[in-house]
């Protein structure tokens, strides 16, 4: 756990959780009993994509692993950012055994029966703990998993969840979170610092000191074993809305795809002891729009129980994000309004896929939050969000 040295650091901490669980205000609904359910309930079927499943052998190995250790990363890892906004990093740091016990911690969790998982369930107006995919109130039908958030410490819903053992899960869990902050700023010096910024052009975006701290979100998603997985959606197109996300998922089971303009929808298969690396929305815009956020979704298989393990990472509350001023000039103008993280979370709740949209600087369009939604929006847009 981050140690608290001050009564205000602690304050400081505090509001700039509120500020951004505010804007993950969400459903009431709760994820299906899983093994309750023998067929796939029309409330969970989807219209098959002529892309299912994607076994093209041609996109098979799209996605590039980058060794950290390869004097080429840096140029690797800006050409993954540019072409396709997702890559896998391999001698990362992490400890494999940690990686392990995370995938242990968070099989444990799901595997709970229903009515006890859903003692730790979100609250309606609540951001962590128990429950639906948050991009669930966009769609009109449900995917077929279950999520678990945890901002700060895990320890109140974990309690829940189990009252007398629940400290190996928050021991896991807060070790994770260490571990996956120290590589999402490194990774983000790597990814900026492959466009030629250095520390210090970007040290207003990542504070490495003092009481402005990065928020980070860690997320434990389930897409437990479907009985007709080509009808069914574990969890529906999005991008990431965070700087950059790191997820880790089961070394067995693919699910994870992204979206190539040319090649169509991607597997990004799992290589053992590998972390994916996803663009998220922030830094697309931190980059004027040179890195892409990639579009990505996960299917779900008839074998497998699949869980993966999103960290989110984004920049402190106060911190407005813009393009970055040594990536603009005359001829390359800034294409997006200066966001906090909370206003950027707001217009994505509204708007969703065409959050970027909203924020673009376009002087035919003059851009407002009143802006009519996407047509995909079926529940209260103004109650929800997403990461
Ligand atoms: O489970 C996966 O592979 C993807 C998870 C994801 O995209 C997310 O949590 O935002
Ligand atoms: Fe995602």
């Amino acid at each position: 756990m981050t140690k608290l040295t001050s009564a205000s650091h602690f304050r400081e901490i505090f509001q700039s959780m509120n500020s951004i669980s505010e804007s993950y205000k969400n459903t009431h609904m709760i994820p299906l009993d899983f093994k309750a359910v023998l067929g796939l309930p029309d409330s969970h079927t989807w219209t098959p994509t002529p892309d299912y499943p994607p076994d093209n052998p041609l996109t098979t190995n799209s996605v590039p692993v980058i060794d950290l250790f390869d004097p080429n990363a840096i140029s690797l890892i800006r050409h993954a950012c540019e072409r396709l906004g997702v890559f896998q990093v391999i001698n990362h740091g992490i400890p494999i055994d940690l990686l392990n016990e995370l995938e242990l911690q968070t099989r444990r969790l799901f595997s709970l029966q229903a009515e006890r998982k859903l003692r730790a369930v979100r609250s309606p107006d609540g951001f962590t703990g128990y429950g639906l995919p948050r991009i669930s109130t966009f769609f009109s039908k449900m995917m077929w998993s279950e999520g678990f958030s945890i901002k700060g410490s895990p320890v109140e819903h974990a309690r829940q969840l189990w009252p007398h053992d629940h400290t190996n899960f928050c021991n896991v869990m807060e070790a994770c979170q260490r571990e996956m902050k120290g590589l999402s700023e490194q990774m983000i010096g790597l990814v900026l610092g492959s466009l030629g910024l250095t520390p210090e052009d970007i040290k207003w975006v990542e504070p490495r000191t003092g009481s402005r701290q990065a928020q980070d979100v860690l997320q434990l998603n389930s897409y437990p074993v479907c009985p007709d997985p080509s009808r069914a959606m574990g969890l529906a197109p999005h991008t990431d809305s965070s700087l950059l996300t790191l997820l880790y998922q089961s070394n067995d089971t693919g699910g994870l795809q992204v979206l190539v303009e040319t090649l169509g929808w991607v597997p990004v298969n799992p290589i053992s002891g590998a972390i994916v690396v996803n663009v998220g929305d922030l830094m697309h815009i931190l980059s004027n729009a040179r890195f892409k956020s990639a579009v990505h979704r996960a299917a779900v298989n008839k074998i497998h129980h699949r869980v993966s393990i999103a960290y989110f990472h984004g920049p402190p509350s106060d911190v407005k994000v813009s393009p970055l001023t040594q990536l603009t000039d005359i001829d390359h103008p800034p294409l997006y309004r200066p966001v906090t993280w909370k206003e950027y979370l707001d217009a994505k709740a509204t708007h969703f896929d065409k959050a970027l949209e909203v924020i673009r600087n376009n002087d035919l369009r003059k851009s407002s939050p009143l802006s009519p939604p996407p047509s995909c929006i079926v529940g209260p847009k103004d109650e929800h969000n997403l990461l």
